[in-house]
C-alpha cells in the first residue's frame, strides 16, 4: 500500500527558515515594506535597468530606488496593484513554490520521487508519484492559509475541493507537472491560474458550484503563471498585462523580477515534440515537422529540436527563444496546463491552440478535458496551423 507523506501547515516550525512566510513575518495587506537586497553587490550587473525601463510604459513603476522589485512589490500598491486579496492569494501561492522548490531538490526526498507502486496489471505512467502528491498538499494548505480561495482544482484530485464560502478566487492548478523524469532531476513546474468565484452560482450545492466555477472558460481568467523548478526557480505570471518572470534569490528567499514584459519572438526557430511519435502523426503534422527541419519552410532557417518532455521548461524556453512547443495527442489538459500556460503565451504576443481553436475560446466540459496542445511564436503557430491536420487521433499509450 501506497503511504502518502503528511505536509505539515506552512505555520509549523517545519518550515525552511530560508523561506519568508506570511504568519512568520506579521504580514499585513495594505503595508508594502519596500525590498531592500542584503547585498547589492550580489545583485549588480543583473540587467536590472531604471524603474521605466524594467516596467515597460503600461505599468506604473513597482521597483524600488535600489532597481529591484520583487514579486510582491510588483503586484502590490507600488506596482500594478492587483488588489489586497490578489497580493495575498499570490503571497501564499509563491510560499508553496517555494516549499515545492526545496522538495525537489532535498538529498532526504529521493524515496518521495520514486514512482507509485505499480497497480495490479502493470505499472501506469500516468499515475501519481508521492512527490505529486505532497506538492499538491502544499499548494491546497497555502490556498486554505490565505483566507481567498473558494475552490481548488487540482490535477491530482478527481473533483474540485471546496475551501471557503466567501473565497474571492478559484484557482486551477497543476502542482508538479513533468514529475516522472523526476528521479533524473529533470526540470519540473507548477501551473496555476486564478478566476473569479462566481457569486451569482454561490446558492448551489458545494459539489456544484465547486465544479461549475473551476470550468470557466480561459478568457475570463484574472491571472495565470507557472514556476519553473530547475537550475534556477522562476516565477512566471500575467495578471492580463504583460507576461514577467522572477527569479527566485535563494540569499532573501525573494523572487525578484528578471524577465519584465516578455515578448516572444515572432518567429523562433526550434520546434519542441516528442518526435519517436512520428509514425503516429497525422499527414499535415509530418508534412510540417519535415519542412522546417530542412529549411524548407517560411522561415529559411533550419529548425532545431528540443524537447524536454516537461511541459513547464519546454515553454519557458520557447517563451525565450520563440519557435513551438507542442504536443498533438490528446494528453495536456484544458483547465489547469493548457489554458494557463496559453494566457501567459498570448500576453507575451504569442498563440496556444489545439491546432484548430485559440485555446482559451475552448468552453471546459470536465475537469481533466484532455486535448492537444501547441503553444509558440505567432509566425510559427500560422504556419502550422496551416497544414490543416495536425492533431494526433492514433493515441496508443506509450509506456515511457
Ligand atoms: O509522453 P509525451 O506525450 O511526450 O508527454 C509529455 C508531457 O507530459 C507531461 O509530463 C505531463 O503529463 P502529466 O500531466 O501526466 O504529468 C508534460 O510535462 C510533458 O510535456
Amino acid at each position: 500500500m501506497q503511504t502518502t507523506p503528511t505536509v505539515t501547515s506552512p505555520s509549523s516550525s517545519s518550515c525552511p527558515s530560508l523561506f519568508f512566510h506570511p504568519k512568520l513575518h506579521n504580514f499585513s495587506v495594505g503595508v508594502t515594506v519596500p525590498y531592500r537586497p542584503r547585498s547589492m553587490a550580489s545583485l549588480s550587473g543583473i540587467g536590472l535597468g531604471t524603474p521605466k525601463a524594467v516596467m515597460g510604459s503600461s505599468s506604473s513603476s513597482s521597483v524600488t530606488e535600489n532597481g529591484v522589485s520583487t514579486l510582491i512589490e510588483y503586484v502590490g500598491k507600488g506596482g500594478i496593484d492587483a488588489g489586497d486579496d490578489l497580493v495575498l492569494l499570490i503571497h501564499h501561492i509563491q510560499y508553496a513554490c517555494k516549499r515545492i522548490a526545496a522538495l525537489v531538490a532535498s538529498p532526504f526526498n529521493s524515496s518521495l520521487a520514486k514512482q507509485a507502486a505499480a497497480p495490479a496489471g502493470g505499472a501506469d505512467r500516468d499515475a501519481p508519484k508521492p512527490l505529486d502528491i505532497v506538492s499538491n498538499e502544499i499548494i491546497l494548505s497555502s490556498l486554505r492559509n490565505s483566507g481567498k480561495v473558494a475552490v481548488m482544482a487540482s490535477e491530482e484530485d478527481d473533483a474540485p475541493i471546496w475551501i471557503s464560502d466567501d473565497g474571492p478566487f478559484v484557482v486551477v492548478t497543476d502542482p508538479l507537472d513533468g514529475s516522472r523524469n523526476i528521479d533524473a532531476s529533470i526540470p519540473t513546474g507548477t501551473i496555476f491560474g486564478i478566476y473569479n468565484r462566481l457569486v451569482e452560482l454561490d446558492h448551489l450545492p458545494k459539489e456544484e458550484k465547486a465544479q461549475l466555477n473551476s470550468l470557466q472558460s480561459g478568457t475570463r481568467l484574472v491571472a495565470a503563471g507557472y514556476v519553473l523548478y530547475s537550475s534556477a526557480t522562476i516565477f512566471c505570471v500575467s495578471f492580463g498585462s504583460g507576461t514577467h518572470a522572477f527569479t527566485l534569490d535563494h540569499s532573501t528567499g525573494d523572487f525578484i523580477l528578471t524577465h519584465p514584459s516578455i515578448k516572444i519572438p515572432p518567429r523562433g526557430q526550434i520546434y519542441s515534440v516528442n518526435d519517436a511519435r512520428y509514425f503516429d502523426w497525422p499527414e499535415g503534422l509530418r508534412k510540417y515537422i519535415d519542412t522546417i527541419r530542412q529549411g524548407k519552410g517560411k522561415h529559411p532557417k533550419k529548425y532545431s529540436a528540443r524537447y524536454i518532455c516537461s511541459l513547464v521548461a519546454d515553454l519557458h524556453r520557447t517563451l525565450l527563444y520563440g519557435g513551438v512547443a507542442m504536443n498533438p495527442r490528446d494528453h495536456l489538459r484544458l483547465v489547469y496546463e493548457a489554458n494557463p500556460l496559453s494566457f501567459l503565451v498570448e500576453q507575451a504576443g504569442g498563440r496556444g491552440s489545439d491546432g484548430k481553436n485559440r485555446i482559451l475560446s475552448i468552453q471546459p466540459v470536465k475537469l481533466h478535458q484532455r486535448l492537444p496542445l501547441f503553444l509558440g511564436s505567432s509566425e510559427d503557430m500560422e504556419e502550422l496551423e496551416s497544414y490543416g491536420n495536425v492533431q494526433q487521433k492514433v493515441n496508443p499509450g506509450y509506456e515511457v
